[in-house]
């Protein structure tokens, strides 16, 4: 306990061995679990954190199957593997929500209560020894705090040990605690029993506890700096180092006493071990859950693919009545080329919008699962590509049907379905950039910052605006990697290739292969722009899985340290 910057999560994140690693960081100390050095493969440790993540569409049931599928070792059958889910819901309290939806901010779902016991549950599933949880009642009303606290102390009972950090709880919950370790500024202010040995220690320092003041709160005040005044700040820092001083005196004397009987209350757990020595699933197997995991993300998701289906229509119906049946004048030429460039541009700011919007949060979740070793990388993006081809497709395939007969395009059955084709593939290039931009953009603000200036480049130079032959030899590679280009290339010999213009002059363009020559796409044929639409494609998802690869999360080594030094954490200068 203590307040907020006072060092608590830093803290589980050592314990739980979840700090990030950085090349600017050395940490050095030694773990100890009931007094014998940690060892991971022995003491398995789950860690709920701050941000319950999940994803949005799955029930609650769904969600902790999974967990169990990728988690549980294979011994066990599909029977025995869903009663020990449903024995995990029914522990939780989350058997009445075991089959709504998670939800998001944009569909209600759960609770936020519920949210956090799905956190646990989820990390309860690999039947961990220690479990960290990291402010678990942030964010909830009080009687959602004190339900997840009542878990977590029935977790406690059960034989796990639970280490949790916590701001400020009230009373109910503070005598839930077994042992309380007070943090002010990165320093202990107290390690030791909760409860009246705490309230003892402090009225021995001569800070007693007033009556009816429920201790957290009594804490809180006299461990906190006031930076209200520079007087206040002086006092209340000199009581701070006054009780950080006294701590550090009592634990100098006890730390051998403390260290012994760490050791004698290693007792057996009564909680049964469901795992036998995990063993990461196959990689189809992994590919086959994942599969269903994207799909159902995918399919259920009806706001996003409401709002994505209402834009293809109401972008086609708006370009269809701008571009209403042109005709074969010469001025429809230009108004062809247009038309099919805007219709390249929508397309890829469709899908590339769709894929920045939401990958980034989903990657989180990836990340957090990955970093448990739920699963390799390569079958989950492999399953994500599969399971949105057809949610995916769908929306140029609408955006082209409105489309193209309004605008009066080449009327031959065949150049209809190419044009379809050739959309639905620059879209799906478009999703792979947004792909990478996802990974390596932290949030997704940034996203939504950066893949459509990328996307602006590959506009100005998409074959409408510049001519490629007229394109600075500097940035002659850029219409080469452009996805806009390699479309509105596609689609303009799809489009022109044996069409006739009504012509009064010499100088008047007369066929479709004139105005290709023009554009300098004469040569070019739409078997080549379209594998040249399928080499950008594959760059963006190899990119994607390299930079994926490259940010696997990784944790913080823990050093010996050197002698006389307990725990420490030191930023280095660079
Ligand atoms: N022992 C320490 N000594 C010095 N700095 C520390 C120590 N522990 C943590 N810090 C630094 O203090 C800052 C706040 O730490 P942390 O986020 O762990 O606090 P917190 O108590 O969890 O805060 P909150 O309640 O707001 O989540 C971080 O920048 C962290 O690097």
């Amino acid at each position: 306990m203590g307040p907020s910057g006072s060092g608590k999560t830093t803290l589980l994140n050592v314990l739980a061995g979840q700090l990030s690693a950085s090349s600017r960081l050395k940490l050095t100390g030694h773990l100890y679990v009931n007094g014998k050095p940690f060892v991971s493969s022995t003491h398995k440790v789950a860690y709920v954190r701050q941000e319950d993540l999940f994803f949005s569409q799955l029930t609650v049931r769904e969600t902790l199957s999974l967990a169990s599928e990728l988690q549980l070792s294979n011994s066990l059958t599909h029977d025995e593997r869903m009663q020990y889910v449903d024995d995990i819901l029914y522990r939780l309290g989350l058997v009445s929500c075991a089959d709504t939806r998670v939800g998001d901010a944009k569909v209600r779902g759960i609770s936020g209560g519920e949210k956090k016991r799905l956190s646990i549950a989820c990390e309860l599933i690999a039947s961990p020894s220690v479990i960290f949880a990291d402010e678990p009642t942030t964010g909830l009303d009080a009687f959602q705090a004190e339900r997840v606290m009542e878990t977590l102390q029935n977790l406690a009972v059960d034989g796990h040990t639970v280490i949790c950090s916590i701001h400020q709880p009230r009373g109910s919950i503070y005598a839930k605690f077994d042992d309380l370790i007070l943090l002010a500024e990165g320093s202990l202010v107290y390690a030791g029993p909760a409860g009246d040995q705490a309230l003892t220690y402090f009225t021995e320092l001569g800070h007693p506890c007033p009556q009816h003041v429920n201790p957290a709160e009594f804490f809180a005040d006299i461990i906190s700096v006031d930076y209200s005044s520079p007087d206040n700040e002086a006092k209340t820092r000199a009581r701070l180092e006054s009780l950080v001083e006294a701590f550090n005196k009592k634990r100098s004397t006890e730390s051998d006493k403390v260290h012994e009987s760490a050791s004698k209350s290693t007792q057996g757990s009564t909680r049964k071990a469901v795992l036998a020595g995990r063993k990461r699933i196959g990689w189809w197997k992994q590919f086959r859950l994942l599969l269903r995991r994207a799909w159902l993300q995918a399919t259920r998701d009806g706001p996003t693919n409401k709002v994505r289906a209402n834009m293809s229509i109401s972008s086609a119906i708006i370009f269809g009545s701008i571009f209403w049946r042109m005709g074969f004048l010469q001025t429809a030429i230009q108004d062809r080329m247009g038309l099919l460039q805007v219709a390249a541009i929508n397309t890829a700011m469709a899908a590339l919008t769709k894929t920045v919007n939401i990958f980034p949060k989903e990657r989180q979740v990836v990340d957090r699962e990955r970093a448990k070793d739920s699963y390799a990388l390569g079958p989950y993006l492999f399953s994500k590509l599969i399971a949105e081809i057809p949610v995916s497709a769908s929306f140029p395939l609408m955006f082209g049907t409105i489309l193209y007969p309004m605008a009066g395009l080449n009327p031959v059955l065949n150049r209809f379905f190419q044009f379809c084709g050739i959309i639905t593939v620059e879209a799906f290039a478009a999703s792979a950039m947004g792909l990478t931009v996802g990974a390596i953009a932290p949030t997704t603000e940034a996203a939504m910052a950066l893949g459509p200036s990328i996307m602006t480049v590959f506009i100005v130079f998409g074959g409408y605006y510049v001519n490629s032959e007229n394109t600075p030899a500097v940035f002659q590679w850029i219409p080469r990697v452009s996805l806009i280009r390699w479309a509105f290339q596609a689609l303009c010999l799809n489009e022109f290739r044996g069409l006739k213009f009504e012509h009064q002059h010499t100088y008047d363009i007369e066929t479709g292969e004139q105005a290709l020559e023009r554009m300098s796409f004469g040569k070019s044929s739409i078997k080549e722009a379209l594998l040249e639409e399928c080499r950008i494609l594959l760059f963006w998802y190899c990119l994607s899985y390299t930079l994926l690869k490259r940010n696997t999360p990784r944790f913080q080594k823990l050093d010996a340290p050197c002698p006389n030094t307990s725990v420490k954490i030191e930023e280095m200068n660079e």
